[in-house]
């Protein structure tokens, strides 16, 4: 891994930890955060905002996509660090990697912009390196509607 990549890679991480701080989880007491890396260089973040109907909890990784999206912009999508952990230990546990639905939703980004981002994902062993297109393969997209 190049030295510029390894050197967005923890500055990405940072700011995910640092989202994590955000998070609204006082049900699963889980604390995510998440970090997009567009290709101008800006960062968006965002943590998990769950709800008393547990099942209409929102994930890091959607609330920083939406508000991506509902500015209006349709940026290129570089890379996503992705941490979760308790309150104020993000990445102290087992490896945090997007769930499923997330993977779809960074994917709508990911196709837009017309990458294949690479993905952080946190954990006590260390930081594992995937791109999108491993964790959601064939994926379905715009692409697919035509
Ligand atoms: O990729 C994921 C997986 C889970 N969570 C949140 C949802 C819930 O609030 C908590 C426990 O599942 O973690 C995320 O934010 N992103």
């Amino acid at each position: 891994m190049s030295e510029d990549i390894v050197s967005r890679r923890d500055a990405l991480m940072s700011a995910a930890r640092a989202a994590a701080d955000g998070a609204y989880a006082p049900y699963s007491r889980f604390h995510v955060g998440a970090a997009l890396l567009l290709a101008d260089g800006t960062v968006v973040t965002g943590a998990n905002v769950e709800n008393a109907s547990y099942g209409l909890s929102l994930c890091a990784e959607t609330v920083a996509v939406a508000g991506i999206l509902a500015q209006g912009s349709r940026p290129s999508l570089e890379a996503v660090a992705v941490t979760g952990g308790a309150a104020g230990a993000p990445g102290q546990g087992p490896r945090v990697t997007p769930c499923g639905r997330c993977r779809q939703v960074l994917n709508e980004l990911a196709q837009l912009g017309g990458t294949d981002p690479l993905i952080w994902c946190d954990g006590a062993e260390g930081v594992l390196e995937v791109r999108l297109s491993e964790l959601l393969p064939y994926a379905f997209g715009p692409a697919n509607l035509g």
